[in-house]
């Protein structure tokens, strides 16, 4: 069998190979596990809550509708931060092919957390749509506004954790030029550096980049991820560090972060706004590519 659901997940496993899998937990519709040809890409916790207690700390979490936290909009502003897709139980809809595999998950406002879904009460419909190819991993999204009369404003996030060998040998490529906002400096650049490089806590959010721009994760000169992004302009790269990892009590073991590092494209620099019956579609592709410097 390709798909496996059990009370708390779905796995699904390539038919080419048993060892091309992904794992996904109905709690968040949280991707925890892709292993390729038997070689883990994510990067999970230790520690990270499988149990529907906390969002899990690795894999790719969803952000929805706000990411980091709203300050403006009176019902955004309420959310907890990353809002309340991630802290959510997801409807497992089912498949809808056999080879790729690909199955769906839902959510809307009768099955989100109902404390949070107090706090923000809009109508709406998620679809996410998870593909795994044999030498690939496809994650759409559909919201849809399902109200008759509100507009419907949100961000959207894939909040992927890569797993990498070290980050002191890692660069992430193809973001130069970009306008960016960096959460550490508290101010707004244009990055004019070639790579990104991490030798401490880095958490910036890059706005509008191009579409055609892959982001590349790059180990000691070899591409080890790539990002093929589709409507997401905004892409946030984050390494937590020495400190952030230590006040982080779901990140174990704390040098953890030497193997992770944070590539998420979204929609998270302005909100999106739908009018009742319109829906926005995107994806993230992570797959494996040859090293393309396509600015320096
Ligand atoms: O700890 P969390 O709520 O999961 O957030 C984890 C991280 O998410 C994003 O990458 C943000 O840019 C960071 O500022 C934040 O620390």
């Amino acid at each position: 069998m390709s798909v496996e659901e059990t009370a708390t997940e779905v796995t699904l496993t390539h038919p080419d190979n048993n060892k091309t899998f992904v794992k996904i937990l109905k709690y968040g519709a949280t991707v925890y596990s892709w292993s390729l040809e038997g070689q883990e890409q994510l990067w999970l916790s230790s520690a990270a809550k499988l149990d529907g207690s906390k969002p899990v700390r690795g894999g790719i979490p969803l952000v929805f509708p706000v990411f980091g936290k709203n300050e403006d909009d009176e019902f955004l502003s309420k959310l907890p931060q990353h809002g309340l897709a991630r802290n959510s139980t997801w409807e497992f809809l089912g498949q809808v092919s056999a080879n790729p595999p690909t199955v769906q998950f839902g959510l809307g406002p009768e099955l989100a957390n109902p404390e949070l879904t107090k706090l923000w009460p809009m109508d709406y419909s998620l679809i996410l749509t998870i593909e795994l190819g044999s030498e690939h991993l496809k994650t759409h999204i559909e919201v849809s506004n399902t109200s008759s009369s509100q507009p419907l404003k949100f961000n959207w996030l894939f909040h992927t954790y890569l797993k990498i060998a070290d980050i002191e040998d890692t660069l992430v490529s193809n973001l130069t030029g970009a306008k960016l906002y960096d959460q550490m400096l508290q101010e707004s650049y244009v990055d004019r550096q070639p790579v990104v490089s991490f030798h401490e806590e880095l958490d910036r959010i890059y706005q509008r980049v191009q579409e055609d721009r892959l982001i590349q994760v790059i180990d000691k000169g070899h591409p080890i991820h790539t990002v093929k992004r589709h409507n997401l302009p905004d892409v946030v790269a984050w390494n937590p560090w020495v400190e952030k990892s230590k006040g982080m009590a779901d990140f174990e073991p704390k040098n953890g972060f030497k193997e992770m590092v944070c590539v998420e494209p979204g929609h998270v620099h302005s909100l999106l706004e739908l009018q009742p019956g319109q829906s926005w579609t995107a994806y993230q592709l992570l797959y494996k590519d040859e090293l393309n410097y396509q600015v320096l």
